[in-house]
């Protein structure tokens, strides 16, 4: 994860841009425009066009986006009342701030200040530009949170996404598209912080500080919260009434299905957005931008510039490979190439795979690990594929689907409690004799944990793998749940039949409890006629049937058309 300063505002560029003002044209800071305009002496006679929106209590000062549309983008417009269309902005018209070209000596002093950061930081993305995939929302085109950033609005949400792809990069960028690129310079500003330092009374500092700040500059605050499935309901539910009256913007980053592990009002105040890990051509992009950076440092201060690093799409591609998708780990196995390879003196300039490899394995053995995030959705997709694998009675696919879950350093208590309830969902009365046998498989854990306990884990998942399989249980007691669940034919509320009631005292007794009840061991083979379902719900329920939740069927009907075709293979 990421590391961030405790609470730090991302800081927004300002604009050190001058703009004639709509109203007096003089000359004005771009990002002072706002005060000027309070003051400005051609307000009283101004025209309606520009300044309409003062009137509005949301929007105590004139939108920059409709003085900017009104002023620079249709010059001939002046006189009429614009249409709400027009009063968008317009991204192509807004006009972008001349960048002057660093000279050398400035560039030299930038790379001098980032030199302590890892290569990671330094290639923080700094403009929606600069940022790399996640087109599904950032089109141009169709993109969602595109259109809100030409809205300059941001909503509250929750970016969901394997590590470093970049939720806490786009996190700022949004923050600061919204408000400083194109329009109001300062509309927001983000606090950040993580689900894990954030308790209870430091989140209450920042809706105080939200609701001054918003008092004050007009900012409103976006509040970005790290690893938000860490957040407990205490946590999550102290954010809501914040939310909803308007006080922060919550941006949630989280690796984790946000639907397990986020209560549903805090979802449904949020719109998630899913973020998908880089393609290998874009991650390939972010590297070659990164090299080119390593290459300005080995020129300029690092003193190697007949030294510049050499890397072939080949050797790219397997970084990104070993990376397996995240970029920051990406970034930081680039950094370790470039560290170990500074100094090489070396006719061949160009850095082959082969050598590439050997600095790898001998750098770092942690890199090469299979990728398995115990915490992440890997390992929620792993074990459902695990327990389908045992499901499907392929027991190969089980046994490897638990050794990339045991390789990958998952919990083998969690693995062990998942086959105890394999057991009884999918064998179940098949084979009574695997639930002992999965409970015993967690017992193992219990007592010799891993290594040793490995092979238990194993035998378990193979015997489960290999066992008939039954879901009568399974689903007559979901029926039985469900039913109760709608309290269907008055089966929750019904009472209880008298005649198998306990009738501990004499009262009961006269009461009428248990009264003619049949004890079945008097009779022989335990046989008699009696009813045992509430009188309520027989009444009630049309079909006798219906009671009979057990179907005396172990599985489906249903015949798999691809079979016949298989048959052969
Ligand atoms: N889409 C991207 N475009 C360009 N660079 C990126 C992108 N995603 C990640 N990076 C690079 O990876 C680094 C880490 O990204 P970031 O911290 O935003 O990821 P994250 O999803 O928040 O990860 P984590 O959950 O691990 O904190 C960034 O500093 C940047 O250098
Ligand atoms: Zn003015």
């Amino acid at each position: 994860m990421s590391q961030h300063p405790k609470w730090s505002s991302s800081q927004a560029v300002p604009s050190k841009r001058y703009i004639a003002c709509p109203l007096c044209d003089s000359k004005v800071l771009f990002i002072t425009l706002n005060d000027h305009l309070d003051k400005c002496p051609g307000r009283k006679d101004s025209n309606k066009t520009t300044t309409s929106s003062h009137t509005q209590e949301s929007k105590p000062k004139a939108s920059l986006k409709s003085l900017l549309s009104g002023a620079t983008a249709h010059p001939n417009n002046k006189k009429r009342k614009p249409t709400p269309e027009e009063e968008v902005i317009d991204l192509d018209e807004v006009p972008t701030p001349v960048v002057k070209k660093p000279t050398l000596d400035m560039e030299i002093n930038n790379l001098q200040k980032t030199a302590h950061l890892p290569l990671s930081e330094k290639m923080r993305p700094k403009t929606l530009r600069e940022y790399v995939g996640q087109q599904h929302i950032l089109s141009q085109e169709n993109g969602t949170l595109s259109k809100y950033i030409k809205l300059g609005t941001i909503p509250s949400m929750i970016l969901w996404g394997p590590p470093g792809v970049g939720k806490t990069s786009l996190a700022r960028l949004l923050t600061k598209g919204a408000s400083a690129d194109y329009g109001d310079a300062n509309k927001y500003w983000m606090v950040e912080t993580g689900a894990t330092k954030a308790n209870t009374q430091e989140l209450r500092g920042v809706f105080e500080k939200s609701k001054r700040e918003f008092q004050l500059t007009k900012r409103r605050t976006v509040l970005f919260i790290d690893e938000i499935h860490r957040f407990n309901k205490g946590q999550q539910d102290l954010l809501l009434p914040h939310l909803e009256n308007g006080d922060v913007i919550l941006i949630g980053a989280t690796t984790e299905n946000p639907s397990f592990q986020l209560n549903n009002a805090l979802i449904s105040r949020c719109q998630v957005f899913v973020l998908e890990k880089l393609s290998v051509n874009e991650m390939c992009i972010v590297l070659y931008r990164a090299v080119a950076l390593l290459n300005r440092c080995r020129k300029l201060i690092w003193n190697v510039p007949e030294n510049p690093l050499q890397l072939s799409r080949d050797v790219l591609e397997y970084i990104v490979d070993v990376a397996v998708g995240d970029t920051r780990r990406a970034l930081n196995i680039l950094e370790m190439i470039e560290v170990s390879t500074r100094g090489r003196v070396d006719t061949e300039k160009e850095l082959t795979l082969n050598i590439i490899k050997d600095i790898i394995k001998k750098n770092s053995s942690s890199v090469l690990n299979t990728y398995y995030d115990t915490k992440g959705d890997n390992h929620y997709d792993t074990i459902s594929a695990f327990h389908k694998a045992v499901r499907g009675s392929d027991a190969n696919a089980a046994l490897y689907y638990l050794g990339r879950m045991i390789q990958g350093g998952e919990d083998p208590l969690y693995i062990a409690r998942r086959m105890i309830r394999m057991a009884s969902e999918d064998i179940g009365i098949r084979d009574n004799s695997l639930l002992p046998l999965a409970v015993a498989a967690h017992d193992t854990v219990m007592k010799l944990g891993l290594p040793e306990a490995d092979m238990a884990l194993a035998q378990c998942a193979v015997a489960l793998a290999r066992a008939p399989k039954s879901v009568e249980v399974y689903r007559a007691w979901n029926k039985v749940k469900a039913m109760l669940g709608e309290n269907k034919y008055s089966l929750a509320s019904s009472e209880i039949p008298m005649h198998i009631r306990n009738a501990p005292t004499r009262l009961m007794e006269e009461l009428g409890y248990s009264k003619g009840y049949k004890y079945n061991p008097d009779f022989v083979d335990g046989k008699v006629k009696q009813e045992y379902f509430p009188e309520e719900v027989l009444k009630k329920c049309p079909n006798r049937n219906e009671l009979k939740f057990l179907t005396g069927k172990h599985l489906g009907k249903k015949v798999d058309p691809d079979l016949k075709n298989n048959a052969n293979i």
